[in-house]
């Protein structure tokens, strides 16, 4: 399936779908009533209900609002205008202000709006994604986390903390919605490569959800941010005045699972249809919860499984830049530099498509990867070998081929391998440096490949100007993190594409959610993958394409989401969604599965509303 099927099941539909999802254009039905089981100032309180001056007159009178806001009504784009007109002389007035302060401002502008009326926010989110990314998600969302406790002026999410033991089954009733489809939770333990953030982790949760909301069109009330607390090894929060979470060491082995056990069964207990997405756990935790809990519920490890998807994507896309034909994968030669979650779901999802590459043979023991991590190159000499990277790991001595010994720096793996690819996904900034990428240009490919995949913006492992200066013109970049595109001269433009798993994850959670599947299975996800992976044109990948941009995230998301979704119901998984069935699902052709998905998809209208009390 890897090659053009997906191609032709992802391309084909896609006119059809960008006129439901244009983002100018909004859907034209019009928006069924709300009931509100509140009055007055209780609801210009709740984000979820709030229009702000935009009540009409009726409105205000059925719900007691009258009096209590100033009397002009204002159009949804009157206030839509007014907002982005604040934002944009935000814009000018910081210019030239230091880029961590302006970026603060920025994210607290629009921080404050999702607090007060979470329609406006989301309209303008899906409307401005490529500007307003940046800023809710990597990387402004890495310096937020660094500083949330000072920051922190309203909660959002729930917190589950160690002190909590034998309560969350409980407490999961405080969350004020009667239904959650999607979760995301974090403990903290590895936000982007940052490290150990402790409970200040949660504004990951909160940024993944927004994109949930803004590209996959899950109802902004049907969302959950979660913070699992058990304390943080990070001596500087501990320290800290202000810091809000449990002033304690994090907890370990089995007292650590407990906590999370107790969490996914209270899920069960109140929300069994949820789909929990796990985000940025060290790495120990986020293998052994995904091992624990895949076969018993809806989840997925989106540092795992969802970057696993992107850089596959992104490393075909190199090779049908090279003119070459997709079964060409398994003869890429690909340093991979970093093993922790992300390298290593990344080889095992490579490995697999090398495998599966039809009318390919090749064996178990094929490795064309070159590993590496803090301690260099690893080869099968490593004292205490983890057994997730042993597959691996290359011989060292006589018969491997170049001589690489154990332990090898970067830059004498990239001179002496020449590989075709290299891939940074360590949480060290600047580790590609001039060096290393003086000798990607001696690559065997004639359009070598370089992902820094590493977030946010100061971690990334090299920029895009590097590249093209130091590897050449003909080089194709990508980054977790926005990079701007670079001027190359004579008109030709250097692409920095973006490989971040926010291509992936809002569509695995909508497919796995809309198909009500017990669990998400790997067909599921790389069904997904290939997806993603043939949405780009073969002329677009010439240039350097190699995902598409991100103000098409919706489109892509519905297209991901019915790959999934089908996937699901291939596998016999599917169990249906609302009062859509399997046996409907499964009767639902590729252009009707992206339709549907499409459909299902939350957009940000004022709904009339009737108060309930
Ligand atoms: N672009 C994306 O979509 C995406 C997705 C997931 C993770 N990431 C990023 O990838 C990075 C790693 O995430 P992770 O979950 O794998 O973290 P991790 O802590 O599990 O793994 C980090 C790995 O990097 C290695 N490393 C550290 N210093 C090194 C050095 N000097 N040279 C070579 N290797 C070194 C470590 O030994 C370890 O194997 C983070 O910055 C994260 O933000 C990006
Ligand atoms: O959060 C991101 O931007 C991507 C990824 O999940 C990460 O942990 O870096
Ligand atoms: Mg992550």
């Amino acid at each position: 399936m890897l090659a053009s099927a997906a191609r032709r099941s992802c391309r084909r539909s896609s006119s059809q779908i960008r006129r439901l999802l244009g983002s100018s254009a909004p859907p034209a039905v019009v928006p069924g009533p709300c009931i509100v089981p509140k009055r007055g100032n209780d609801i210009l309180n709740d984000p979820w209900y709030n229009k702000d001056t935009a009540f009409p007159t009726t409105e205000r009178d059925r719900l007691g609002l009258r009096g209590l806001l100033p009397p002009r009504v204002m159009s949804f784009k009157e206030q839509y205008e007014r907002f982005i007109n604040s934002y944009r002389s935000l814009e000018n007035n910081t210019r030239g202000e230091p880029e961590s302060m302006v970026a603060l401002a920025k994210w607290r502008i629009l921080n404050r709006l999702h607090d007060r009326n979470e329609t406006l926010y989301f309209r303008v989110l899906i409307d401005n994604i490529k500007d307003f990314a940046p800023v809710i998600y990597t990387p402004t969302v890495g310096l937020v986390c660094e500083n949330y406790s000072g920051l922190f002026r309203r909660p959002r999410g729930m917190y589950f903390s160690a002190n909590d033991k034998g309560e969350m089954m409980s407490m999961i009733y405080n969350w004020p919605a009667e239904k959650v489809d999607m979760i995301v939770v974090t403990d903290g333990s590895r936000i982007l490569g940052l490290g150990d953030l402790g409970v200040q982790g949660i504004g990951i949760p909160i940024g993944k959800l927004d994109l949930y909301v803004a590209a996959a069109g899950i109802n902004p009330q049907k969302v959950l941010p979660v913070m699992l607390d058990v304390g943080t090894n990070n001596k500087k929060l501990l320290e800290d005045k202000l810091y809000l979470g449990l002033r304690q060491p994090r907890l370990e082995g089995e007292e650590y699972l407990a906590i999370v056990d107790e969490f996914m069964e209270a899920v069960r207990a109140r929300w069994p249809k949820a789909v929990v997405q796990f985000e940025d756990f060290q790495m120990k935790w986020a293998f052994e919860t995904l091992e624990r809990y895949r076969n018993r519920f809806c989840t997925f490890n989106d540092d795992i499984q969802g970057t696993a998807g992107v850089a596959l994507a992104g490393l075909l896309g190199a090779v049908r830049a090279q003119g070459l034909p997709l079964q060409d994968f398994p003869n890429q030669k690909i340093v991979v530099v970093g093993a922790g979650s992300a390298g290593i779901g990344v080889l095992n999802m490579a490995k697999q498509a090398s495998l599966r590459m039809p009318g390919i043979h090749i064996t178990e023991g094929h490795n064309q990867f070159w590993v590496l991590d803090k301690d260099g190159l690893i080869t099968k000499a490593r004292e205490g070998l983890d057994p997730a990277v042993a597959g691996f790991a290359r011989g060292s001595g006589p018969d491997e081929i170049p001589d690489l010994q154990e332990g090898a720096s970067l830059v004498e793996v990239v001179k002496k391998v020449k590989p075709h690819a290299l891939l940074g996904l360590s949480g060290v900034g600047g580790i590609f440096n001039e060096e290393v990428l003086k000798a990607m240009k001696e690559s065997d490919s004639p359009r070598p490949a370089v992902f820094a995949m590493s977030n946010p913006t100061t971690k990334a492992e090299c920029t895009p100007d590097d590249v093209f200066k130091h590897v050449g013109e003909n080089a194709i970049f990508a980054s977790g993190s926005p990079f701007s595109n670079v001027a190359l001269g004579n008109g030709k433009t250097g692409y920095a594409n973006q490989a971040n798993n926010m291509y992936l994850f809002p569509g695995i959670g909508l497919g796995a959610l809309l198909s009500g599947a017990r669990i998400i299975s790997d067909g599921m996800l790389e069904a997904g993958a290939e997806c993603l992976a043939s949405y780009i044109t073969d002329d677009d990948i010439q240039k350097g394409i190699l995902f598409p941009p991100v103000s098409s995230i919706r489109h892509i998301t519905a297209q991901v989401g019915a790959a999934v979704l089908r996937a699901a119901v291939a596998e016999d998984l599917a169990e249906g969604c609302d009062d859509v069935g399997p046996k409907e699902l499964a009767s639902m052709s590729e252009l009707e599965t992206v339709d549907y998905v499409a459909r299902k998809m939350w957009y940000p209208i004022y709904s009339p509303l009737v108060s309930k009390k």
